[in-house]
């Protein structure tokens, strides 16, 4: 009989991994425990997992391997409950929160000698089990961070479990995880975040300014739809890195400022001439997950039944949706819809068949 994988946490990156698992490894015995009873259902049905797994005390003693995919406080605190329970004494425990300090600490406080550190450097501002993907992390990083005892066979052991997500493993120190994610990640969602809180403000006092906003603003703020709890989470368990690199943020903006003052062209011509060369060598152009999904937007007039037309024409084709959201309304007339979809060739199918079946304007941004 195959091994018996239990998830903790059914959502984005749980029933990602749920399914990249599978995909590589069909006899692997999938359990999966959500706090919300409608994501284990939805795996179910939709064959992430074999099997729901009731209370974390009565499955975890049972399982071979125990993949931890909750927001990083909940993780501690699961690990403290695993701590307590009759675990098998080779079972292999990991998990997949963005920080990785205070999480492996509190392993090793613990004892829990088989634990090792993870976090897939892919994702998306989408959260919940109807958004996994057995491609999301296919190209990306999926980083390690052992304990210093943790001996070799365990880490193959993983890296062979999750073969299937065709994500490439990097070893790293715990404390150096969190610089780097801190820098990469971490700030840039705090200043998405601040930009789009900064704009509510303007928009408040310029009517009509957000509908303005174009390509720049949306590539800049995409991570600002993130979960909030998620990055709550995040913050606060990687509070020392981010002081510093917010307080070099603030210093990088106050060299703006001052040029600006200055109207020192030189200095904010090479400013831009810097961060152009940087960027266009840095890898993340090249490499790098692909990306999780794929948004069409429809404007639709304002009357009734204009959602059912839609999803009902798509649903015709077969082409299945993984989010649908109405925008706000435009001037009263036109509302529109945003439909998301896993795969860029169903948005151009769902193109030419909304095209070719409606009167709407269709449009990828
Ligand atoms: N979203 C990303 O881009 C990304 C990428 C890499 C790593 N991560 C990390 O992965 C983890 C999960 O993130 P996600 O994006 O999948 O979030 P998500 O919100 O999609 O999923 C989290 C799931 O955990 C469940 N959950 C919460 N508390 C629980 C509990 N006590 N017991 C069982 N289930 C519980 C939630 O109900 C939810 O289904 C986080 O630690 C996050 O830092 C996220
Ligand atoms: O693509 C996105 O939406 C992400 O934010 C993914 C992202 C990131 O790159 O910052 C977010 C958090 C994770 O810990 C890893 C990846």
């Amino acid at each position: 009989m195959g091994k018996k994988v239990l998830i903790v946490g059914l959502g984005l990156i749980g029933s990602s991994l749920a399914l990249a698992i599978k995909k590589e490894h069909p006899n692997v015995k999938i359990i999966g425990l959500d706090i919300q009873k409608s994501s284990e259902e939805f795996a179910l049905k939709r064959g992430m997992i074999d099997e729901i797994g009731g209370k974390l005390e009565d499955v975890a003693p049972i399982s071979d391997v125990i993949l931890l995919c909750s927001p990083v406080e909940t993780v501690k605190s699961q690990l403290v409950k695993l701590s307590k329970l009759p675990l098998q004494s080779n079972v292999l425990i990991s998990d997949v929160g963005s920080v990785k300090k205070e999480i492996v600490d509190t392993a090793n406080v613990l004892g829990l000698k088989n634990f090792i550190g993870g976090h897939p450097m892919a994702g998306s501002h989408k959260s919940g089990v109807s958004a996994g993907d057995e491609r999301l992390f296919e190209n990306a990083y999926y980083i390690l961070t052992p304990q210093k005892d943790t001996i070799k066979e365990k880490i193959e052991e993983l890296q062979t479990l999750l073969s299937g997500t065709k994500a490439k493993f990097v070893t790293l120190e715990s404390e150096e995880h969190d610089k780097i994610t801190g820098m990469l990640s971490h700030l840039p969602h705090v200043i998405a975040a601040g930009l789009v809180n900064q704009s509510k403000e303007f928009n408040e006092q310029h009517q009509g300014a957000k509908r303005l906003a174009a390509g720049g603003f949306r590539d800049l703020t995409r991570i600002a739809s993130s979960d909030p709890r998620m990055w709550t989470d995040i913050l606060l368990n990687n509070k020392e890195v981010l002081f510093e690199l917010i307080e070099e943020w603030q210093e990088v903006m106050n060299g703006v400022k001052k040029w600006l003052k200055m109207e020192n062209q030189e200095a904010i011509f090479e400013f831009f001439a810097t961060a152009k060369k940087t960027r266009n060598q840095m890898p993340v152009h090249k490499e790098g997950a692909l990306p999780a999904f794929y948004d069409l937007f429809v404007d639709v007039p304002d009357i009734p039944g204009v959602i059912a037309e839609v999803t009902g024409i798509l649903g015709k084709h077969e082409l299945s949706l993984v989010n649908l959201k109405i925008l706000e309304t435009r001037e009263d007339i036109f509302g529109i819809l945003q439909l998301t979809f896993k795969r860029q060739g169903d948005l151009k199918r769902a193109m030419e068949i909304l095209r070719n079946e409606t009167s709407y304007l269709c449009y990828e941004e």
